[in-house]
């Protein structure tokens, strides 16, 4: 009996196909399927690089590209109209990575033609790989038929033209080389994956260590289940690290997973709760998934009945957000009252108002404001569960500003306490305040779950940390967490172990984007202007091997004089996305301000453009602001309104001279921000504004 595989590429490739092209190409690769032994229809082409590669006929317009792993066994790799496929056919040579084992596919053709191109000896007398010992490139897994040519290089220019056509993994420890990345690090960014003595002629050995990209089909209808969601490909393929995180029997106590934008943390976080509730008794043990917003929940929801469809798997994992949770454990079958954002900004600028005056560092005379004392609030005494003026008085301000000496803080407690006072009187609570509550109702109850998976843990708050800590109890995978301290863009800093959340030796690190283009991402990751982070665990992150290894086009910066012809050219940009062939639902629009995407909703409406709205059931282009963008993800996403007024937003940065520190603080949260609207990202971003550029786009003075 033979063995059939499929290459994420040909899945992806398969997704965008019409109907009919997808249904000639289900024809073929059942039949094919049916008959791998007999290697049906497989064709030879002459002239091929690669001995092993085969095209199989699809219709009279298209080809698949077929790799024969030996013993009946074949990798599914390609789906391209007829000349596409020969071409590709002919160019492609597989191999085996010598360090990490695993199939890889270069295009050999490309190479050949630099070889051809390239002079003999460096244009400059400096090589970009000199410093290298061609024993420390191969033990990267770098092929060594290739080292001649790498000595050859000496522009960044020449690298890029080269390792575009090398696979992914080769690309990548290149550029971490030619980066200055020293040999001894980019080795340990791949040492927990690399294999002893790969047998280099053993495909099918390799194909199996290639889980990333290569999955083997066990039957017809596993076959068919892949061919049937073929968009959710991460259903199907993890990278090792990805896999070896989801599906590890045992970490010893909470782990952590950090990764930046598009790193797969979600997906991980899916994978493990579906592994986690596989695993339970069925003795009404429960595995939570949690996440920031109702959003987020409906949307990791969706996502897991996508990834599993056994309802006893189903039935295990409650997926709700975290404010919907505390809330429910607080109110019972009861009905409490949640102070609404619009009421309580009003008592925050009253209280603020009514406050004493104080003299600021450039001795004018100013008030707190009603931001301040609302972080003030939030960060620092429902943090700490500061219940006394007293207690206040003496805690810790870590993270928020310059100190405040005793009698400063007596009056920012008497301002604070006012609002408290009067939510109170009001019978109405903030979800901090409920999320406070149900962790002390957890803590006195038996623990609710078995299991605990946390995505977006980055912006959660102490008290949040407390009620998930109080509901499982300590043990064996008692949490699981997902968090981007580069996309924190709400005040909270914490620091797990102070929470009683121990994750020190069980934090891992996902470094490759999946969603983002390499374009992209290098813009991205500019705005955060290399501002160091501290994450969850206390120690500093580092954006370090962060990269993609899709490429596209560069993202464009429209520049306009006013806001009117920023928006008419929106809505051309649009236009031509739908065009295309782009769907409404994959296109989206993030703007700093809810003003700006009330003005943008109404624009695009009056051009005859679907915008999204879930309360009355109407799909269309996603506006948003920035805030709301987080967790989601578009094939086309225009960012606006970048002007030097609107982002950093003024209200949302203190001045320099009321405080540096929190001014520092601020803007990077702004960075913050703006990357994580950016990475929302898949294949194309469009970037505007209106007069003066916003300091924060890279390029900007900030
Ligand atoms: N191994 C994989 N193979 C293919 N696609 C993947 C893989 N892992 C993740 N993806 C895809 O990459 C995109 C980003 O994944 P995901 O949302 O899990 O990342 P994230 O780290 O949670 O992102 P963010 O923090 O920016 O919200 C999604 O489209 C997901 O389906």
């Amino acid at each position: 009996m033979g063995e059939l595989a499929i290459d994420i590429a040909f899945l992806k490739r398969y997704a965008k196909l019409q109907p009919p092209v997808r249904r000639a190409v289900d024809a073929a690769i059942t039949k094919f399927a049916e008959h791998t032994h007999a290697g049906l229809h497989l064709e030879k082409l002459s002239g091929a690089r690669d001995p092993n590669v085969r095209t199989i006929k699809i219709n009279d317009f298209y080809r698949g590209v077929v790799l024969a792993l030996g013993g009946a066994r074949y990798v599914l790799c390609e789906v391209l109209p007829h000349d596409d496929a020969s071409a590709y056919a002919v160019s492609r040579k597989f191999g085996v990575n010598q360090a990490l084992g695993v199939l890889e596919v270069r295009d050999q053709a490309g190479i050949e033609e630099l070889e051809r191109k390239w002079p003999t000896t460096p244009a400059s007398a400096d090589g970009i790989f000199d410093s290298v010992a061609t024993r420390d490139l191969l033990r990267l897994g770098v092929d060594e038929d290739l080292i001649p040519l790498l000595r050859r290089i000496s522009s960044d220019q020449q690298l890029d033209s080269l390792t575009r056509l090398l696979p992914p993994a080769q690309a990548q420890v290149l550029t971490g080389l030619a980066a200055g990345i020293g040999f001894d690090e980019v080795f340990n960014e791949i040492a927990d994956r690399i294999v002893s003595g790969a047998d280099p002629d053993d495909l099918a050995a390799a194909a199996r260590r290639t889980s990333d990209r290569i999955a083997f089909v066990d039957s017809p209808v596993e076959l068919a289940a892949i061919l049937a969601k073929p968009f959710d490909a991460w259903r199907v393929f993890l990278h090792p690290t990805q896999r070896s995180l989801a599906y590890r029997e045992t970490f010893n106590g909470p782990a952590l997973i950090t990764g930046s934008a598009g790193t797969g943390k979600t997906v991980t976080g899916l994978h493990r709760a579906v592994f986690l509730a596989g695993r339970l008794p069925d003795d009404g043990s429960r595995v939570l998934l949690t996440t920031f917003t109702r959003a987020l929940a409906d949307a990791l929801g969706r996502q897991l009945y996508r990834l599993t469809d056994d309802p006893a798997v189903r039935s295990r994992i409650d997926v709700i957000s975290i404010d919907k949770l505390a809330y429910e454990i607080v109110a019972g079958n009861r009905k409490i009252t949640v102070a609404d954002d619009d009421s309580l900004s009003r008592m925050w600028a009253a209280a603020a108002q009514a406050a004493p005056t104080t003299l600021n560092r450039a001795g004018q005379v100013t008030r707190r404001s009603a931001a301040f004392l609302r972080r003030e609030w939030e960060q620092v005494i429902l943090a700490q569960q500061l219940t006394t003026m007293e207690a206040y008085r003496d805690a810790p301000r870590k993270g928020r500003g310059d100190g405040l000496r005793a009698p400063q803080r007596e009056r920012i407690w008497t301002a604070i306490h006012g609002v408290v006072a009067q939510l109170a009187a009001q019978r109405s609570r903030t979800h901090l305040q409920i999320a406070d509550e149900a962790a002390g109702l957890a803590a006195r109850s038996p623990a609710r779950y078995r299991h605990v998976v946390v995505d977006e843990g980055q912006d959660l708050h102490p008290a949040q940390w407390r009620l998930l800590r109080a509901l499982v109890a300590p043990g064996p995978n008692d949490m699981f967490l997902l968090a981007d301290p580069y996309q924190r863009i709400y005040d909270s800093q914490v620091s797990l172990a102070r929470l009683g959340i121990e994750v020190r030796g069980r934090t891992h690190r996902l470094t490759v984007n999946y969603r983002t283009t390499h374009e992209i991402l290098q813009m991205s990751v500019k705005v955060l202007a290399g501002e160091p982070t501290i994450g969850l665990d206390d120690e500093a992150d580092t954006l370090r091997g962060y990269h993609s290894d899709n490429h596209g086009g560069a993202p464009e910066v429209a520049e306009h004089n006013d806001r009117s012809g920023e928006l008419d050219a929106l809505v051309d940009r649009i236009d031509d996305w739908l065009d295309q062939g782009v769907e409404p639902h994959a296109i989206g629009v993030a703007a700093r301000t809810g003003k700006l995407v009330s003005d943008i909703s109404k624009v695009l409406t009056g051009a005859g453009i679907d915008v999204a709205d879930d309360k009355r059931g109407i799909d269309g282009v996603r506006v948003a602001t920035m805030h709301r963008m987080k967790g989601l993800e578009f094939q086309c996403l225009a960012v606006v309104g970048l002007d030097a007024g609107v982002l950093p937003a003024p209200n949302a940065v203190t001045s320099v001279t009321e405080d540096p520190h929190a001014h520092r603080e601020d803007l990077q949260r702004e960075r913050c921000l703006l990357f994580v609207a950016m990475t929302r990202a898949r294949d194309v971003l469009y970037l505007s504004h209106a007069g003066a550029p916003s300091t924060l786009l890279p390029g900007g003075a900030s």
